[in-house]
C-alpha cells in the first residue's frame, strides 16, 4: 500500500530527530504560576517542587485484618500451650493504644499497631479455642505485616518534581499528604489558523471540490488533552492579506500559533513569505514521510522577543505526524515540563513494503500479538490524507530512509499511547 504519489527527494530537508531537538531547545517556558485546587489540577504541569509536610504512614499500621502481638508474649504462650488472651479491639481511626503484657489486640487493616506489639498476624494464621484466647500458626517474624511511620515519606521530602504532569496518580499522592492545592504552571494560550480555500465545517453540506476542515477538530482535541486554552481563528483563505491578517491577530494574543496547510512549495501556499515578512523562519522541511513541510518560526522582531509559529501540513495525517513528534516536545517544554525521550522498541514487521526515498518514514501500524511476540501490520492505507489507519493504529513502525520494509525484519515501533499525556 502506498499513497499514491511520486516520490520527489527535497534536498535540504531538516533530520527528524534533529528538527525535535532543536524544537526542544527552543521552548522557553511559561512565565508564572497559579494555585489550583487538586480537583482542577488533572493534566497541568506543577510550577514548583511540592515537598512532604508529614510523615507518610503518620504511624506504624497493620497491613492485614488480624492480631497484633509480642513475638516474646507469643513464645510464652506457646511454651504453656495456653493462647494469648485478647486484650483489645483497634479499628482503623482508633487512636495509637498500649498493648497490655501478655494480651494481643484483634486489629483491622490500616489501624495503628498499639505500643507493645511487634508484629501482626492475618486472622487466616489463627484459631481461637473455646475460651476465645489466639493461638498462630507457623513462624512469625519481627515487624510482619507492620507500615512503618514515615517508610513511603518522610517530611522534607521531595513527593513531585517542578514540571511534572499531574496525571490521577500524582493527583492521589498529594491529597495521600492532604495537599487540597497545588502551584501549577498558567494554561498556554495557542492560536488555531486553518489555511485553505477550499475548506468548510463539519456540520454543513459539501459542495463539489470542499474539504471538511479535520484539522482544527484534532488540533483542537489534541489541545485540549494538553490543557492548553485554544484560540480558533477559523478558516483563513489562500491569500496573503489573509493570512497576515489572521498572523497579526494571532501573535498579539497567544503564547504559541499553529497554522495548517498552506506550507509546502505551490504559488497557493503563503505560510512561508507571509511568515518571512512578519518573522522569521527557523527550519522549513523535514526527512519524514509524512510531515514534509513542516515550519518553524516566529511572528515579530526575533526568535527571543516574538510569537513561536508552528506551521503543520495541511494533509491530515502529516499535520498529525508534525503535532505528535514536533510540536508536542515545543509545547511540553513552554508549558515547563521535562522532555521525555521517545520510546521506541524493535518490532518485526508482518509485510513487505517499497522503502521512501531521502526520508524517515512513519508507517502507522497495528500490532498483532497471537505469536506471542508483537508483529506489525499496516493499519490500512497510508496516504498522508487517509485518517483511518491512524485512527486505528497502536503506534508507528519507523522505516530509517531508502530502506525496504522486508518481512520478517525489525523496525523500530513507536507507541502512540506516549503522545497522548
Ligand atoms: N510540488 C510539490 N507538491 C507537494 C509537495 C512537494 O514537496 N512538492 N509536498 C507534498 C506534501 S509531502 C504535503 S504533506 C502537502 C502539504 O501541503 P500544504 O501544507 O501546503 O497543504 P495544502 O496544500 O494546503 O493541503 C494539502 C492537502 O491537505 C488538505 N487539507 C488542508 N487543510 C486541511 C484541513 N484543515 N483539514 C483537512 N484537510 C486539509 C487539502 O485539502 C489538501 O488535500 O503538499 C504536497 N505537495
Ligand atoms: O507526504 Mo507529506 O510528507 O507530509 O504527507
Amino acid at each position: 500500500m502506498n499513497c499514491g504519489c511520486a516520490e520527489v527527494v527535497t534536498p535540504g530537508l531538516l533530520d527528524l530527530f534533529e528538527a525535535r531537538a532543536r524544537l526542544i531547545e527552543a521552548a522557553v517556558p511559561v512565565a508564572g504560576s497559579e494555585r489550583l485546587a487538586l480537583a482542577g489540577a488533572t493534566g497541568r504541569v506543577l510550577a514548583e517542587d511540592v515537598m512532604a509536610a508529614l510523615d507518610l504512614p503518620g504511624v506504624d499500621n497493620c497491613a492485614m485484618d488480624g492480631y497484633a502481638l509480642c513475638l516474646a508474649d507469643l513464645e510464652d504462650a506457646r511454651a504453656k500451650d495456653c493462647g494469648l488472651t485478647m486484650a483489645q479491639r483497634v479499628p482503623a481511626g482508633a487512636g495509637v493504644l498500649h498493648l497490655p503484657p501478655g494480651g494481643c489486640a484483634r486489629i483491622f487493616t490500616g489501624a495503628p499497631v498499639p505500643l507493645g506489639a511487634d508484629a501482626v498476624v492475618p486472622q487466616e494464621r489463627t484459631r481461637l479455642d473455646a475460651r476465645g484466647h489466639v493461638h498462630v500458626e507457623g513462624a512469625v517474624s519481627a515487624g510482619a505485616n507492620i507500615r512503618r511511620r514515615g517508610e513511603e515519606t518522610r517530611a522534607g521530602e521531595r513527593l513531585l518534581a517542578a514540571g511534572t504532569r499531574l496525571a490521577p496518580a500524582a493527583i492521589a499522592l498529594l491529597a495521600s499528604h492532604g495537599i487540597a492545592e497545588v502551584p501549577v504552571r498558567p494554561r498556554l494560550t495557542v492560536a488555531l489558523i486553518s489555511t485553505g480555500d477550499e475548506l468548510i465545517e463539519p456540520g454543513s453540506p459539501r459542495g463539489p471540490g470542499q474539504v471538511y476542515n479535520s484539522n482544527a477538530a484534532m488540533l483542537r482535541a489534541l489541545l485540549a488533552q494538553q490543557q492548553c486554552a485554544v484560540l480558533d481563528l477559523g478558516i483563513v483563505g489562500d491569500t496573503v492579506p489573509a493570512l497576515r491578517e489572521a498572523f497579526i491577530v494571532a501573535r498579539g494574543s497567544a503564547d504559541l500559533v499553529i497554522c495548517t496547510g498552506g506550507v509546502s512549495v505551490g504559488e497557493e501556499d503563503h505560510v512561508r513569505p507571509v511568515l518571512e515578512r512578519l518573522g522569521g523562519i527557523a527550519f522549513h522541511g523535514v526527512a519524514v514521510k509524512p510531515g514534509k513541510p513542516f515550519a518553524f518560526g516566529w511572528l515579530g522582531p526575533d526568535a527571543e522577543r516574538g510569537t513561536p509559529l508552528i506551521g503543520l501540513p495541511g494533509n491530515p495525517v502529516a499535520s498529525l505526524v508534525g503535532w505528535q513528534w514536533l510540536a508536542l516536545p515545543f509545547v511540553h517544554g513552554r508549558q515547563g515540563r521535562a522532555p521525555a525521550p521517545l520510546q521506541y522498541y524493535p518490532v518485526v514487521a508482518g509485510f513487505s513494503q517499497r522503502g521512501a526515498r531521502g526520508r524517515r518514514e512513519l508507517l502507522r501500524v497495528v500490532l498483532d500479538w497471537t505469536g506471542g511476540a508483537p508483529v506489525a501490520f499496516l493499519a490500512g492505507g497510508q496516504g498522508s490524507h487517509m485518517l483511518g489507519a491512524a485512527s486505528q493504529a497502536h503506534g508507528y513502525l519507523m522505516i530509517e530512509a531508502d530502506t525496504h520494509v522486508e518481512e520478517g525484519n525489525a523496525h523500530g515501533f513507536c507507541p502512540v499511547a506516549q503522545f497522548l499525556d
